[in-house]
């Protein structure tokens, strides 16, 4: 896979065209898998045609690389936006596993953001809250997480290291059954396991990494770039690996479609006084109505929207309003 200097495009003839994977992106360039699991480097043809991984596209071969002719139509594509620009992660998920962990802390706020970001491409989240064993850390964590068990969400234990030689890794048998057969996002802040998972889940990845490193030859940058593996010979379950990130940004929400993407929020809509209710400060609103004191603890028995969930709903509201005034 090494990267001779590129030929002049030419247009290809439809019948040139092979369908492929997307498996790894970085830059301008990509890896491309085809059905009998060759993989080589195209360049996407034409500056509109951004590629991304989990990407099903019809390419065709220039020397020993190639070019992305086509993408096929998305199912769907998540994707965060902040002020300067649109990052996305992967097209054509089943689901997205939300990886976080006992310790570090990890933040609701990103957690909900992620959340409304799927919702509103309509792809299933699984929260998964690992270092089961780091006690009382986890049973802080876990109640904290009882307004998304409380709204429908999946959330799973687990317990991918021992915290001493006595006890043993816990949850992933269950993590198998949810992942298999399907395409899965795996997003995480820094320090939660992520990479261990993913070499649990797939023996060769830090070798098909190396792999890829090299073949897109971009060195140590190729580390902050979004991979797709198999985890299984016949190619049935797939993990996508993507970069850690600071902050994420729902730009491309508009403020009044928030409540409809916040399952405990939708949950409530309907009844409000005025139709266009933002449910900030309206009399009569019937979201209001259902928010818990804010001193209440989230458990599996509280109000039906949490005081913490409220209140980022508001500092959401205003952040999104804010910037469409200018
Ligand atoms: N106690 C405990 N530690 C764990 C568990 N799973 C992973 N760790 C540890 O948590 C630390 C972070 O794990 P990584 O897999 O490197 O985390 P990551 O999410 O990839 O983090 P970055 O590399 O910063 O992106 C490592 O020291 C792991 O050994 C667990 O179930 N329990
Ligand atoms: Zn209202």
């Amino acid at each position: 896979m090494s990267r001779p200097a590129k030929p002049p495009a030419q247009p290809a003839a439809a019948s040139h065209l092979k369908p492929g994977l997307v498996v790894a992106s970085f830059g301008r360039h990509c890896l491309v898998e085809s059905a009998d699991g060759e993989r080589r480097i195209c360049h996407p043809r034409g500056k509109k045609s951004q590629v991304v991984v989990g990407d099903r596209v019809q390419w065709s071969a220039s020397t020993d690389e190639g070019s992305v002719e086509r993408v096929d139509e998305r199912r769907n594509l998540f994707y965060r936006q902040d002020e300067l620009r649109t990052k996305s992660f992967a097209a054509n998920l089943d689901q997205i596993l939300m990886l976080v962990a006992a310790d570090p802390e990890f933040s609701e706020r990103q957690l909900a953001r992620a959340l409304i970001a799927a919702e509103a491409q309509n792809i299933p989240v699984i929260v998964v809250l690992n270092k089961s064993d780091l006690q009382p850390a986890f049973d802080r964590s876990w109640a904290r997480l009882a307004p998304y068990r409380h709204m429908g969400v999946d959330v799973m234990p687990l317990r991918l290291k021992a915290a001493t030689a006595a006890s043993s890794e816990a949850g992933v048998e269950d993590l198998l059954q949810k992942l298999n057969g399907k395409s899965t996002l795996i997003l995480g802040p820094s320090g939660v396991g992520k990479s261990t998972l993913v070499n649990r889940l797939v023996p060769h990845a830090a070798a098909l990494t190396g792999e890829i490193s090299r073949a897109l030859n971009s060195g140590k940058h190729t580390t902050t770039s979004t991979t797709w593996y198999w985890t299984d010979d016949s190619k049935q379950t797939a993990l996508i690996d993507s970069p850690g990130f600071q902050e994420f940004g729902l730009n491309h929400i508009e403020p009044m479609q928030l409540a409809q993407l916040m399952p405990d929020m939708r949950a409530a809509l309907g009844n409000c006084r005025f139709y266009n209710c933002t449910h900030l400060h309206e009399p009569g609103c019937s979201v209001r109505d259902q928010v818990a004191k804010a001193d209440e603890p989230p458990s599996d028995t509280a109000p039906a929207i949490g005081a913490n969930r409220y209140q980022i709903y508001g500092e959401l509201f205003a952040e999104l309003s804010d910037k469409r005034r200018y």
